[in-house]
């Protein structure tokens, strides 16, 4: 494949995925592409399936159907995808940078060219002066964006995010979401997004998937709604509440269906 057709392929792609656990199907049905680059949010009631959903096309957990393709990278230096969860999980005896350089090890790198991709990777997330610090004497919101940097040192083709800001106070999750746009303008990762508050969804992706009910058995994908309006201002757009709106109304009537 050369780097042109490379680039035009989907990173990942699920088809007909049944997800659960023993004898009990969580969710049905679901085929999901992801484009190199793209921002794909998952959103849906609690308890709905998404963080089950994300482990399954992370090859984390098996499908009871169904298959799971993640473009597997060769190049040495790299991973095909990482994650990023609701609390840092940052080690509180190792520096910031050791932090980061945690997920290099494996990788094809020199203990400089570790430090060198650590350092890159923590001013991208605006944290190069707090390299040396320890993770204890920084803000959650501060844990948190070398939890991000620590997941982009990889080089990944796909960025896993579960509910990476919902831990966080208000404003300083409104400020990680407003870094998260102007970072995807840096970074090569495309990104799969799970959260249950649909104006972040909106906000944030391209395109957001809506996990509900159909009825009596598993979930499924409910709807599928593209976000065509411009990253920058999106929030204060006119689209932006008619998407968080029609969003909306799929997970409400979803719910309706179900309760009858
Ligand atoms: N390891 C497990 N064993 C058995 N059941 C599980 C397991 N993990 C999740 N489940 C069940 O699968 C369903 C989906 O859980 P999941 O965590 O994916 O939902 P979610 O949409 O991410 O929820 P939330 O928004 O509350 O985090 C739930 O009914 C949950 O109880």
């Amino acid at each position: 494949m050369n780097r042109h057709e490379s680039a035009s392929q989907p990173v990942l792609k699920a088809q007909g995925l049944s997800l659960g656990f023993g004898a009990d199907t969580v969710l049905e049905g679901v085929d999901l592409d992801l484009a190199p680059q793209e921002f794909v949010a998952i959103v849906g009631a609690s308890g709905v399936g998404k963080s089950t959903l994300l482990r399954a096309l992370a090859g984390l957990l098996k499908p009871q159907h169904g298959q799971v393709a993640l473009r597997k990278d060769t190049a040495p230096d790299k991973r095909s995808w990482s994650m990023v969860f609701q609390a840092p999980r940052l080690f509180p005896w190792r520096r910031v940078h050791r932090n980061v350089e945690l997920g290099l090890e494996g990788l094809k790198l020199s203990r400089r060219e570790r430090r060198q991709r650590a350092l890159e990777t923590l001013s991208l997330v605006d944290l190069a002066d707090y390299a040396e610090r320890w993770p204890g004497t920084l803000s959650g919101g501060q844990q948190q964006r070398v939890g991000i940097a620590r997941a982009l040192a990889v080089r990944p083709d796909v960025l896993f995010m579960d509910e990476p800001f919902s831990a966080l106070d208000a404003i300083t999750r409104r400020r990680l979401q407003a870094e998260l746009v102007a970072l995807r303008t840096r970074t090569e990762a495309a990104i799969v997004f799970v959260t249950h508050d649909i104006e972040e969804a909106v906000l944030l992706a391209d395109r957001v998937i809506v996990l509900g009910k159909r009825g009596e058995g598993p979930a499924g994908v409910v709807a599928r709604v593209d976000i065509d309006l411009p990253l920058e201002g999106r929030r204060e757009h006119d689209g932006f509440a008619d998407r968080v709106y029609t969003i909306e109304k799929r997970i409400g009537t979803a719910a309706t269906e179900f309760t009858l």
